[in-house]
């Protein structure tokens, strides 16, 4: 679909609200194209944002309100409803970024800026509730996960992703969350293997019980058994007096995430399959089983199925996991992620720290050429880490760690033909005798035309400028 007709498709949407009521209302509203670019922004928004601009129909978002996340929206089409908003003034507001839809495309969205002060009931509320449910009449209003101890923090909306490849995996995901099966997630690590752990916990009926994950590689071989499943007061010496509840029972009628599944210990291995078979844990120094309804999630970064041929990880349970699969691509598989990540990591920063950055675009560029060997987690880190240490506003290449700056010339060593540069030997003549040029005429400006003064200043013999001179 080309532009116009977006545009068209989105003036339609826009008939059915009229325009003039937006600058009577109190509460602040925009509404922008797929591009960011504003269609209406209302008398309460530019004073809010305390704009000298009385017309800001047609400017890009970005240009007036510099730490909005409407361009991750559009990008992925997640609305993000409630979200405690830092604006660069250092206001503070709860907003809502509604993206538009037409079919599958985004087409522009609708945002909104509600003060947090304000009463639940009051009008702006209501105003507020009824722009969100004419767009998005699906919006569940009650879901809100605070993330305690034993909760699953992410929903699929915290995916951030406009690949195809893990819209797919999402969707997939999805239609897993219907079900109680095992799931065994797969991918590098720092792919976001734990984020699809949570979102299928949530996305399922078991959403309102326990989310319990732990990481099998973190837990010394001795102590996993009583984490896992708990002892009996007095078990062992040093156990503690009122005994211990184990992973599983603290999941009952919820989720249990295995994390780092392929380093589970083999005797480990044979209990766990058990409880798989039968739904029942015995404690350490109990000989009674308990029942239990526990959904299990996996996950592993290691081939399992290289494992099992060297035989350090069973078949059966293997099989007994992966009943239901989700291999999860690295980034590099999907670069286009990239700038979306580092836009969305560079907005979280600031609306935790209120440090404010922008990328140079060719400290993009060489972020975005990066393989990525640690994935999302390792992209995220040096984000926040570049956040951190550039003292300017933008951040610029020469931040970015050596080892990044190294694969991104070494790539461009690779790709060096000698050929492609006799090729181009006489353009690139050209071009640096233009800029020598350049060069003179701008000192000898600058040295009202004196020549030996000219020459002194940039440190030539006067021959050798009155030979280029010539030239
Ligand atoms: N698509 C994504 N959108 C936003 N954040 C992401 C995404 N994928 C990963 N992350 C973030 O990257 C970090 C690593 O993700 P996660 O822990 O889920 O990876 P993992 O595959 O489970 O890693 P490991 O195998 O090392 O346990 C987390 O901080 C997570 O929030």
């Amino acid at each position: 679909m080309n532009e116009y007709m977006l545009n068209q498709k989105l003036d339609k949407f826009m008939e059915d609200i009229p325009a003039s009521l937006f600058n009577e209302l109190s509460l602040p509203i925009n509404f922008v194209d797929h591009n960011c670019n504003i269609l209406v922004m209302n008398r309460a928004f530019v004073e809010y944002l305390n704009l000298p601009l009385k017309d800001t129909v047609g400017q890009n978002l970005v240009d007036i309100d510099n730490t909005t996340r409407f361009p991750v929206v559009l990008q992925t089409g997640i609305p993000e409803i409630g979200h405690k908003h830092r604006f660069k003034s250092g206001q503070e507001a709860i907003v809502d970024r509604i993206p538009i839809f037409d079919g599958d495309r985004v087409i522009g969205g609708a945002g909104i800026v509600f003060m947090d002060n304000l009463p639940p009931d009051c009008i702006e509320n209501k105003i507020r509730c009824s722009i969100i449910r004419k767009i998005r009449p699906d919006y569940p209003f009650d879901k809100i996960t605070d993330g305690g101890p034993n909760q699953a923090k992410y929903t699929f909306d915290d995916i951030i992703s406009k690949s195809k490849l893990i819209m797919h995996f999402k969707q997939r995901a999805r239609s897993f969350a219907k079900t109680d099966l095992p799931v065994l997630i797969t991918g590098e690590s720092g792919v976001g293997k734990e984020l699809f752990a949570h979102a299928i916990h949530n996305a399922s009926k078991r959403s309102d019980k326990p989310f319990v994950s732990i990481n099998c590689a973190a837990i010394p071989d001795t102590l996993i058994e009583s984490e896992l499943f708990g002892y009996e007061a007095g078990s062992f010496t040093g156990a503690s007096k009122q005994g211990k509840i184990g992973k599983f029972e603290m999941a009952q009628g919820g989720t249990i995430f295995l994390d780092e599944i392929g380093e589970l210990p083999p005797m480990m291995q044979s209990k766990l399959l058990r409880v798989l078979q039968e739904n029942q844990i015995e404690k350490i120094g109990s000989s009674e089983s308990r029942e239990i309804d526990v959904r299990v999630i996996a996950a592993t970064n290691v081939d399992l199925l290289e494992n099992i041929e060297n035989k350090t990880f069973r078949s059966d349970l293997y099989y007994r996991l992966n009943v239901l699969n989700l291999n999860i691509p690295s980034l590099r598989e999907r670069s286009e992620d990239i700038p979306l990540l580092i836009e969305h990591f560079k907005s979280l920063f600031y609306q935790k720290n209120g440090i404010y950055k922008v990328f140079s675009k060719e400290a993009l560029r060489i972020l975005t050429a990066y393989g990525w060997p640690g994935n999302v987690r390792e992209l995220k880190n040096i984000v926040y880490r570049l956040m951190v240490i550039a003292e300017a506003e933008t951040i610029n290449h020469e931040l970015i760690p050596k080892d990044i700056l190294e694969a991104h010339f070494s790539l461009y060593a690779d790709q060096y033909d000698p050929n492609d540069l006799l090729e181009n030997r006489s353009t690139l003549n050209h071009i640096m005798r233009e800029i020598e040029s350049q060069i003179i005429e701008d000192t000898l400006k600058l040295c009202d035309n004196n020549k030996s003064r000219a020459a002194d200043l940039l440190g030539i013999k006067r021959m050798t400028l009155y030979r280029k001179l010539k030239k």
